[in-house]
């Protein structure tokens, strides 16, 4: 095994996967070091296992809407094993044969930068240390080490073993009464996940107002009201101050801020999530490992002496999904190869672009919320001239079409200085295949004049444009 590199990337996660993939297609000699598995959080623990879990029941969803149908009964041990085929029985060897068909080479171990361009790779996940092997890149060490779960300091919480995004994914007995901690895109969608499946107390404590507070308000409003009608209890404006589980495995009593004392089987932590940046050497070369790594619009760390780090994907916080951290990992791949080779490094497609105009996310609840751009509050905060439109979606009639009550919102944000829009949101059942047409309409700025003439084919869901630009006025 040689242990000079052009290119390290450390995680093999999505972000790194692609970045590996993309440096080693343009014929750099690439290692990639994975401590646990190649694939990362989102193949086994998070994006892909939850809507494994979640399509059957917006399937369901979908069928008792429609009149003629009749919804069978849910075989739970049936979509436990459809989601442990989702995620390979947590094996890696094709994610393994992908990386190597790139022609990377892995290195299983844990990845700790120790200099500039040097990485110390630990055997297992680290601990305890064995013997290490040391890595030199001669042109850049990537970091995409992703992040982790938040648990919040609550008296009893950590003792008595809650769940996280990696137990509530791979579940195989469903609690009958669960506690979810948070009201973020983590909590609402493995409640609805849960709940479906057999959680029949699920009880969230939100700390805010209301549920997914990074969207359009009406959005997290308009799955509040769902999951109540499906029977999820949510108490906003409250806290968890304090848990007990005197027997391991066992019952659970929570006791709320507000008084009220709830006994569970479960606790779910979906509290937001932490850049992977402890242990990494971050301090070996100078950077603070208590916070996401800074990067410049070429995914380059920022305050490393000669610009030799690169990091993408969580671990840079800038927008914690997957398709964005791919995102980065291109640009990143496409600098780094072309800064290796003497070639221009300032391409269109090698600065990162996507990130500041708002990145494009569906949250797979039902009603699914698809947002890209900026919402209306972070528009105006940016000092734009906005104005919003809004339509609902079930008076279309490809909506109507969908069956009786399908309820939807689209909301849209115009730029009124340029009639350009600034974001997107819908807010329905299934809508997750419209966001692209908004992300392309967003991220191009296509002009309102101009998105006039893009006519959507009736009846089509897509006819909520043309309702959104005549409610607009034209
Ligand atoms: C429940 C849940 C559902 C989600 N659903 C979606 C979704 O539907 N769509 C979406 O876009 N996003 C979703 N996300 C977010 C998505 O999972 C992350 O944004 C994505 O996984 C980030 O990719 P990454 O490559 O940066 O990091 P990760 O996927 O976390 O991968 C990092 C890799 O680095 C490895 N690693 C860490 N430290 C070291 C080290 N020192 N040495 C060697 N290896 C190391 C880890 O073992 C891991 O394999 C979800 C998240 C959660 C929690
Ligand atoms: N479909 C998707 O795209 C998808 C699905 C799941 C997760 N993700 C990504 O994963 C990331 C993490 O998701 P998440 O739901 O964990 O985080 P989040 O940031 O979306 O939500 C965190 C929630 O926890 C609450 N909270 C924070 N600290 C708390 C505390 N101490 N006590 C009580 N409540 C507290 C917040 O108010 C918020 O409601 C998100 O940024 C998201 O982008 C994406």
């Amino acid at each position: 095994m040689p242990d000079v590199f052009d290119v390290i990337v450390i995680g093999a996660g999505p972000a790194g996967e692609v970045a590996a993939g993309r440096i080693a297609a343009a014929g750099l000699s690439v290692a990639v070091i994975e401590k646990e598995l190649a694939g990362g959080e989102c193949s086994y623990w998070a994006c892909i296992p939850s809507k494994a879990l979640l399509r059957p029941l917006d399937l369901a969803g979908e069928v008792t809407r429609v009149p003629g149908l009749a919804l069978g009964e849910l075989a739970v041990d049936k979509v436990l094993a459809r989601r442990d085929e989702m995620v390979s029985g947590y094996d890696d060897a094709g994610q393994v044969g992908w990386i190597e068909s790139a022609g990377a080479v892995l290195l299983r171990g844990k990845g700790r930068l120790k200099g500039p361009r040097e990485v110390e790779v630990l055997p297992g996940d680290g601990s305890p240390p064995g013997t290490s092997q040391t890595l030199t890149a001669r042109h850049a060490v990537v970091l995409a080490t992703g992040s982790g779960p938040v648990i919040p300091p609550i008296p009893g919480l950590a003792e008595a073993e809650p769940w996280t995004n990696r137990e509530a994914t791979g579940v195989r007995a469903v609690p009958r009464r669960l506690l979810v901690i948070g009201g973020g895109v983590v909590a609402c969608e493995m409640a609805q996940a849960l709940h479906g499946l057999g959680a029949e107390e699920t009880t969230l404590v939100v700390r805010g107002d209301g549920l997914l507070e990074r969207v359009e308000p009406y959005a997290g409003e308009m799955v509040a009201r769902s999951l109540a009608d499906q029977g999820v209890r949510i108490l906003p404006r409250e806290t968890v101050e304090r848990v007990e589980r005197p027997v391991p495995g066992g019952e659970i009593t929570a006791y709320l801020g507000g008084g009220e004392t709830l006994q569970v089987d479960e606790i779910l932590v979906a509290t937001g999530r932490r850049a992977a940046t402890a242990d990494v050497g971050l301090s070996a070369v100078g950077l603070d490992d208590h916070h996401p790594v800074g990067v410049d619009d070429s995914m380059r760390a920022t305050g490393v002496e000669e610009g030799w780090l690169y990091a993408i994907g969580d671990v840079n916080g800038i927008s914690l999904l997957t398709h964005m951290g791919k995102y980065q990992a291109r640009v990143c791949a496409d600098v780094i190869v072309a800064r290796a080779k003497g070639a221009p490094d300032d391409l269109p497609g090698m600065r990162d672009r996507a990130d500041s105009i708002g990145s494009p996310q569906v949250i797979f609840t039902d009603p699914q919320v698809c947002a890209v751009g900026r919402s209306e509050a972070q528009a105006r905060a940016e000092g734009f001239d906005v104005r919003t439109v809004e339509y609902e979606m079930g008076n279309v009639a490809g909506g109507s079409l969908m069956g009786v009550g399908y309820r939807g919102r689209a909301k849209a944000v115009v730029d009124e200085r340029r009639r350009v829009l600034l974001g997107v949101t819908f807010v329905a059942p299934g809508a997750s295949e419209l966001l692209h047409s908004a992300t392309v309409a967003v991220t191009v700025g296509v002009s309102l004049d101009d998105l006039w003439h893009a006519v959507p084919a009736f009846p089509t869901v897509s006819e909520v444009w043309l309702r959104l630009l005549e409610t607009y006025g034209m």
